[in-house]
């Protein structure tokens, strides 16, 4: 079965009433994007807006999370539980983000730990992993973005509900993408790390989507290369172009 392409547009900390009405008002009038059937689309906003954008976005377009405590809710003041997501019918949250392991001190573990609970409350996850510049530089990509995937590897057990997604440091809102030979030899390297220690299973049904400077002038090129299931994209996500790389999902139609 193939892989069905999967474009995420997070938001991150950034939008106004004003301003998600406009970006979820251009989703919404995108009439040639493509199916259900060829693309998942996974819109995250920030917190706060998601009851908005629950009530406006179309529904064949689906909601996430930006993070999630790590357990069940409780005393964790300014955190927001996996059971809460569940609670407003949002099935998706994103993990482990570069941002959030460089600024808020996640490690490996937490996130693994993060990806396990949100999974076990019947969340779907998109895991994130990427390389700093200077571990790409230093010739350490692959093992930096192994050993992100073996944490979550050692502690999840079914992998149908996770989407990787392979973001590296240096591309996130600089405006440098990787090549699309520079995603694809990431993408493989991955795979084939889920096929030699999960299982060949897991490495052939999994996704693994493109995340830094994807932009509409790039995701053609980008979404082509065979280990390239979608993109997770930032600023672009904003922006009307979004819709294209959406479209983006078509290059993979047979
Ligand atoms: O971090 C990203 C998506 O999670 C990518 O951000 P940019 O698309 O802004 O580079």
């Amino acid at each position: 079965m193939p892989r069905k392409f999967c474009v995420g547009g997070n938001w991150k900390c950034n939008g106004t009433v004003e301003e998600i009405k406009k970006i979820v008002n251009t989703l919404n009038a995108a009439a040639d994007v493509p199916g259900e059937d060829v693309v998942e689309v996974v819109i995250g906003p920030p917190f706060v807006y998601i009851p908005l954008v629950k009530s406006i976005l179309r529904p064949d377009f689906a909601i996430a999370g930006q993070n999630c405590w790590v357990k069940k809710g409780g005393a964790f003041t300014g955190e927001i539980s996996a059971e809460m997501f569940k609670d407003l019918a949002i099935p998706w949250v994103i993990l482990g983000h570069s941002e959030r392991r460089a600024l808020c001190g996640e490690s490996n573990e937490f996130v693994a730990d993060k990806v396990v609970y949100a999974l076990s409350q019947g969340l779907k996850v998109m895991a994130c992993v990427g390389e700093t510049l200077q571990q790409r530089e230093s010739g350490q990509t692959n093992d930096v973005v192994a050993a992100q995937t073996k944490a979550i590897a050692d502690k999840v057990k079914d992998w149908k509900n996770v989407v990787i997604a392979y973001e590296p440091v240096w591309a996130i809102g600089t405006g440098k993408v990787a090549t699309p030979a520079q995603a694809q030899e990431v993408h493989a390297a991955l795979r084939s790390w889920l096929e030699k220690n999960v299982s060949s299973d897991v490495a052939s049904k999994t996704r693994i989507l493109y995340g830094g400077s994807v932009t509409a002038a790039n995701c053609v090129e980008i979404g082509s290369q065979p280990d390239v299931d979608g993109f997770l994209v930032g600023g672009a996500a904003l922006k009307p172009e979004f819709v294209d790389i959406i479209k983006a999902a078509n290059v993979k139609k047979k």
